[in-house]
């Protein structure tokens, strides 16, 4: 029998599940992916299929199977990580009681406000050091506890979605202590938090909370199930691997030891962080916001300011361009349009437009947490042609990311970090990585490591088998050597964007209220929507859903 070398990391995106596998001491050996895809209705939902997302995963696994020569006498371990916040209901014999929540969804808006106004929510942010907001399953299951209770008296336990792949492949119920603690605990025991459950309203639902397994330390036996649906063999250890975001931010190199150092991901939402012992996590003054998501290693956790939405900006512009091109007839083709944009960049003027990246149906979630953000420009002039739009589009996210370090109060004042590694998908756009090193002020690095998020987790297996003695024994050959060169902030660039980011700061609180507006015409005109449809129920059924992915 071959040796056991190979170690299958799992990462369950909002767009695309991945599974990837790695030797040991961490090279990428084979990948691959399927296609997510989420449902969304005009009352703000963004749901998924919880057993779809289950075979889709198994599908990911069998698929590794063609790119891997013997892969199942190969495999040593596997870990799982996926998309965070939302909640994933199961009920009786695991089975789902309905669709997930995504993070995505919007439903629980009112919810959020109402809970974050409480004077309970000081004592939950302290224990939590994260900011209360729609997407993550404490506001939604308070949500739901109050406007469709029978979900949750029919659920036994409210999982996230790792959790729920992770049930699939061993049968065990349990969640991971990152989203344990930033949702229901408290960052510093990595447990679950009375008071924090109180808070939000939820202690008679405190059954439905899963066991917290740190899985690094502790394994369980893929079933014999999961073995048949995913052809690897009965008894392969699996690691439930922390969330994400801060997976994909170990992968690409958020703790090296290197002081001063953050790493921001430019994917479908825009994530940035930094490592600190939980003993310096300086929680923001005055409003509430960031999210404090502990890593895998005794006592680091990383502070966190997050953009729902990054490239979800870039892809709307696209997608703009496509469907004016395909109504007059002419074939676009997405990648090909993705591959222009340096091209744009390249032809437009630095610094013309102001643009805000809250394209998210949920609005904003960092700095600020406004869930009725909405993204828009500004300064257009008759002149501006698409490139100058485009251009605005990715300098917005330079000043999202700019407008969160700062405001990340790691005891330095807000100060940008010295160094920023990028990952994601945008980090492969040499002009994007420009604008990100000068809206931050500092050199940008790019690891070679191709999928972040699956090393992350196949990391944590990695350590958990003995492979590693430790997280930094891990991160010194899977991390560090494969970080690319540093490519230094333009200073004229820089100049452009530190003069114009109190622009993009006034405009943000400036228009909190036009924004107020705005959805207060969005609810009134969804109720005469209701009204209406109500009305001519015996005219023919209403389109209600989109999909998204
Ligand atoms: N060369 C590029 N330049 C700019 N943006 C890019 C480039 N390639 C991909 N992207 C953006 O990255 C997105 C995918 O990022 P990725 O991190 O893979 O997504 P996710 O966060 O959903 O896992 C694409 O939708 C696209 O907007
Ligand atoms: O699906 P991706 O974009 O990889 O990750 C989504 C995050 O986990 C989400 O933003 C958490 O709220």
């Amino acid at each position: 029998m071959a040796d056991r070398d190979i170690i299958i990391g799992i990462d369950a995106g909002t767009s695309v599940i991945k599974a990837v596998a790695f030797t040991l001491n961490g090279t990428q050996v084979g990948t691959s992916a399927v296609l997510n895809s989420y449902d969304t209705a005009p009352d703000g939902a963004a749901t998924q299929d919880m057993a779809r997302t289950w075979a889709d995963c198994a599908r990911a696994l069998r698929g590794l199977q063609d790119k891997v020569d013997d892969l199942s006498a190969r495999v040593a371990a596997l870990a799982v990580t996926g998309q965070g916040d939302g909640t994933w209901l199961v009920g009786a014999d695991n089975r789902p009681v309905t669709d997930a929540w995504l993070w995505l969804d919007a439903r629980a808006a009112r919810t959020t406000t109402d809970l974050a106004a409480k004077p309970q929510n000081a004592a939950r942010f302290a224990a939590t050091g994260t900011a209360l907001n729609t997407c993550q399953m404490g506001a939604q299951m308070a949500h739901m506890d109050q406007h469709c209770p029978d979900l949750l008296d029919r659920a036994e336990a409210a999982l996230h979605c790792k959790d729920w792949l992770y049930l699939n492949l061993t049968g065990e119920r349990a969640t991971d202590p990152s989203e344990a603690s930033f949702t229901f605990g408290d960052f510093r025991t990595r447990q679950y938090d009375d008071d924090v459950i109180a808070a939000l309203g939820l202690t008679h639902r405190r059954a439905l909370l899963p066991q917290i397994i740190d899985g690094t330390r502790v394994t369980h036996p893929l079933s014999a199930k999961a073995a048949g649906e995913t052809g690897l063999p009965e008894g392969t250890p699996v690691s439930l691997g922390y969330v994400d975001m801060v997976m994909t931010a170990l992968g690409a190199g958020v703790h090296t030891g290197d002081a001063g150092t953050a790493c921001s991901t430019i994917g479908s939402t825009g994530v940035h962080m930094r490592a600190v012992t939980s003993d310096d996590v300086h929680l923001t003054d005055g409003a509430q916001s960031g999210y404090v998501i502990c890593l895998p290693a005794p006592n680091m956790v990383t502070q966190v300011q997050t953009n729902m939405a990054a490239t979800l900006n870039i892809d709307w512009a696209l997608r703009m361009a496509a469907d004016l091109m395909s109504e007059t007839g002419h074939p676009h083709d997405y990648a090909d349009l993705v591959g222009r944009i340096d091209g744009w960049m390249g032809r437009s003027t630095p610094g013309a437009l102001l643009y805000q990246p809250y394209v998210s149906e949920a609005g904003e979630r960092g700095p600020m947490v406004n869930p009725n953000a909405r993204a828009g420009f500004i300064g257009l002039a008759a002149h501006h042609r698409f490139a100058d739009l485009m251009r605005g589009v990715v300098e917005g996210l330079g000043m999202a990311a700019r407008d969160c370090y700062a405001a990340m109060n790691t005891g330095s004042g807000g100060d940008m970090p010295s160094e920023l590694r990028i990952t994601g998908g945008a980090a492969r756009s040499p002009a994007l990585r420009a604008v990100l090193a000068a809206c931050v002020e500092a050199p940008v690095r790019v690891s070679t490591r191709e999928e972040a998020g699956a090393a992350g987790c196949a990391m944590m297996a990695a350590v958990a088998i003995g492979a590693y003695p430790d997280m930094d024994a891990c991160i010194a050959e899977w991390v560090t050597p494969l970080l690319g060169d540093a490519e230094q902030p333009d200073p004229l660039l820089t100049e452009t964007y530190a003069g114009l980011y109190p622009a993009y700061a006034a405009a943000r609180d400036a228009l909190t209220p036009v924004w107020d507006q705005l959805a207060e015409h969005r609810r009134a005109s969804h109720e005469r929507q209701l009204e209406t449809n109500e009305r001519s129920l015996d005219a023919g059924p209403v389109t209600a859903s989109t999909k998204g992915s």
